[in-house]
């Protein structure tokens, strides 16, 4: 049989594990919502008896032909890729043809990096902060030799599998390098916060792994703040800027940037560790370490003083 869309109950349908049936899919809570769309909670759970397996389902609030076209990306992406340090690809739901189109993952029950670190800080020490450093740095430098360019690299797209296991956990944002260039250039400027971007991209919208390893370092700074909201990297940018009028803020950033200001050491930071962070914020994108060069440093650091 072929695998297509007649009765509901072709066999070929039913065979395929990544193809998710709508009627089995039970809502159970929504996990978060973004200008891309929302993820939901959902028990797969076909045999009606709620032994099915919990997922994480991603679909778009817009269904305009280009962000259907950009999440059927996404889908592709995320399905190429098989990494300890990379959220799973289960599958697809087709609902309503092509517009209801839903991406199906692995769900993670504690949630994202963010919250993570500012719940559990008073128990979390430094050598936890590198590990869980160390494991992006690993699945990013897996992503960098798939071409792939994440462009939203921080704590707030980082899942927590466990208390010692992290995973990337989204790729809304994502690009797959073309086969000619080591950057990409976007034409809508980035919806992500601007302050976990490099110069090239707030000023030219040039995006590249060299980006992500400037978008890294800011991480390594949530990572060692905890990612306290107000010692956050917008509010200490912001406050780096004063209150200069909101419609320049991009180029206020560029301007203190080129100046050499970056984020302050977080409070109780090893020397070590901000000197890694600094290496990654090097204006020149050809001068920031690979993440096969930080993995070893990050590494070293673990097994070195950092407690
Ligand atoms: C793929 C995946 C797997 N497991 C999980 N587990 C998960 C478990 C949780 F308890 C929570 C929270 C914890 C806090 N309380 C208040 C609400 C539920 C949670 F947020 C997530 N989440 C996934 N994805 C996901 C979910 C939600 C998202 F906002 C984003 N995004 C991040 C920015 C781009 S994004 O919007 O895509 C991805």
């Amino acid at each position: 049989l072929r695998d297509g869309f007649w009765g509901h109950d072709s066999l070929a349908m039913s065979q395929d594990p990544e193809l998710f049936q709508e009627r089995h899919l039970k809502y159970i809570s929504l996990l978060g919502k973004g200008n891309f769309g929302s993820v939901e909670l959902c028990r797969y759970d076909p045999l009606g008896d709620s032994t099915g397996e919990l997922v994480a389902v991603k679909k778009l609030q817009q269904d305009s032909a280009k962000e259907i076209r950009d999440f059927e990306r996404e889908i592709q992406i995320l399905h190429s890729l098989q990494h300890d340090f990379i959220v799973q690809y289960r599958g697809v739901c087709y609902s309503r043809g092509m517009r209801g189109l839903r991406l199906v993952m692995e769900f993670l029950p504690n949630g994202c990096l963010r919250d993570y670190l500012q719940k559990n800080q008073p128990r979390l020490e430094h050598c936890t902060l590198l590990l869980y450093a160390w494991q992006i740095c690993k699945g990013m430098e897996y992503l960098g030799a798939q071409r792939c360019v994440h462009r939203d690299l921080a704590s707030r797209n980082i899942l927590v599998e466990s208390d010692s296991h992290v995973k990337i956990g989204d790729f809304g944002l994502a690009k797959l390098l073309p086969q000619d260039k080591d950057y990409y250039v976007v034409r809508e400027p980035g919806q992500s916060p601007v302050f976990w971007y490099a110069p090239e991209s707030l000023a030219d919208n040039i995006f590249s792994c060299a980006s992500d390893t400037w978008s890294f370092g800011v991480l390594l700074y949530e990572l060692f703040t905890y990612s306290s909201k107000s010692k956050s990297p917008s509010e200490e940018f912001l406050r780096m800027m004063g209150t200069g009028k909101p419609a320049q803020i991009i180029c206020h950033l560029l301007e203190l940037l080129k100046d050499n200001r970056r984020l302050p050491a977080p409070a109780g930071c090893p020397a070590e560790v901000y000197a890694l962070m600094m290496s990654c914020w090097a204006f020149a994108p050809s001068a920031r370490p690979t993440f096969g060069q930080l993995a070893p440093k990050i590494e070293a650091l673990r097994d070195g003083r950092s407690k």
